[in-house]
């Protein structure tokens, strides 16, 4: 009988390595010696020694020839949060998902490393301090969320020792850092608007912003913890900077830094959630004429106006996780990485 020759375990592949988390994750990989496959619909960069491969993850013959001689995926594709389009969502985060397991089962891969989000457990109302048994959303607030919550559970569940298929979830919150195309350049537009001049609710509610380089360094921790005997397998891991910070805090440093003003006035949240329910549910009804996307949707005032931070003990205790970039100075490097968007350029 013939036998299988395992790939080394430093040949790995990066779904969705073009993106902003997966090109960090590519990065850092390289550095440390890994051979490096990217698989994304579209290829950004090139970077000497990483071979790309355009594709949508939804075929998965195309993920079977990038796949055959590689020990670990990383899945960080999604489609953007921002594009609230329900069927792109289930398509690629459910149905495409099943296709990366399906493929890596195939071609033999050993662990499947999912870049999940914190926001699965997010429903609209204040997360103190939130650990990894807290209930997934029962009603999650936007699609995104839904279909994240759905591919979460199904890489969890193939998780299977027998079959030699380890699967674990990392679960981010409010990544930022340079080439971020969503946090900084969102709010940077917002301000330029002139619609930045505003607090939603009392301004004292505390957040997780997790720099890029402490989440690739949790899912090369989880990647390289994950084994048969190690309580890894099967679970879902939150990654943070650990240090919750007041949301208006930290955007009026990043305005400021930008050369902005910091947001001064208050407006009651209810009354902000209240009319960016009823702006979405407008262009909902006219997307078939027009496509307006709101600035102010009601996932983006909920996270700016409640408490949603989250502990990271499981990871330091399961994978020796520790962020490696203090919050100040990820705050300054990212400032500094956006010469682009500061005020007057
Ligand atoms: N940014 C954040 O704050 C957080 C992000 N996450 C998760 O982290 C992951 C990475 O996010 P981020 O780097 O910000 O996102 P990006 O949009 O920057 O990266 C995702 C990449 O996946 C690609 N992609 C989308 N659809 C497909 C497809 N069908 N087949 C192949 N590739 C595809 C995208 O291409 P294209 O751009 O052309 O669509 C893009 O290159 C996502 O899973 C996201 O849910 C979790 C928590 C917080
Ligand atoms: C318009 C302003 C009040 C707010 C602008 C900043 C926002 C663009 C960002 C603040 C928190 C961010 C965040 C995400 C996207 C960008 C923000 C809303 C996510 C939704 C991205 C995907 C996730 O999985 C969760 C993130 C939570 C925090």
């Amino acid at each position: 009988m013939a036998t299988r020759i395992r790939p080394s375990s430093k040949r790995c592949a990066v779904i969705g390595g073009s993106g902003f988390l997966g090109r960090h994750l590519v990065e850092r990989l390289v550095e440390k010696g890994y051979s490096v496959a990217v698989f994304d619909i579209a290829q950004r960069y090139d970077i000497p020694g990483v071979t790309f491969h355009q594709g949508d993850l939804c075929d998965k013959q195309a993920l079977l020839k990038v796949l055959k001689d590689v020990s670990l995926v990383f899945h960080c594709a999604s489609p953007s949060p921002a594009c609230d389009d329900r069927t792109l969502f289930w398509k690629v985060n459910v149905e495409g998902t099943r296709s990366v397991i399906q493929a890596c089962q195939e071609a033999g891969v050993q662990k499947l490393v999912l870049t999940s989000s914190a926001s699965v457990v997010f429903e609209g109302a204040d997360i103190k301090n939130g650990k990894e048994d807290l209930p997934y959303a029962k009603r999650p607030i936007d699609y995104y969320t839904e279909t994240k919550i759905h591919q979460e559970k199904i890489v969890l569940e193939a998780c299977n020792k027998e079959k030699d298929f380890l699967t674990v979830a990392i679960r981010p919150h409010g990544i930022f850092g340079p080439r971020d195309p969503q946090l900084v350049p969102i709010l940077v537009d917002t301000a330029r608007k002139g619609k930045m001049k505003f607090i939603i609710g009392d301004g004292t509610n505390l957040v997780d912003f997790t720099y890029v380089e402490n989440v690739v360094h949790g899912h090369i921790l989880a990647a390289e913890h994950l084994k048969a005997d190690s309580p890894l397998c099967g679970k879902a891991y939150h990654i943070t900077n650990d240090e919750p910070i007041r949301f208006w805090d930290f955007m009026s440093q990043v305005l400021v830094g930008l050369g902005y003003d910091a947001p001064r006035y208050h407006l009651p949240y209810a009354l902000v959630y209240g009319i960016a329910i009823l702006l979405w549910l407008i262009t909902s009804l006219l997307r078939p004429l027009v496509n307006i996307k709101p600035t102010f949707t009601p996932m983006r005032v909920a996270l700016a106006g409640t408490h949603h931070y989250y502990s990271c003990y499981r990871a330091k205790q399961d994978m020796g996780y520790q962020p490696v970039v203090r919050l100040q100075e990820a705050i300054a490097r990212t400032v500094a990485s956006y010469p682009h968007l500061k005020s007057g350029s």
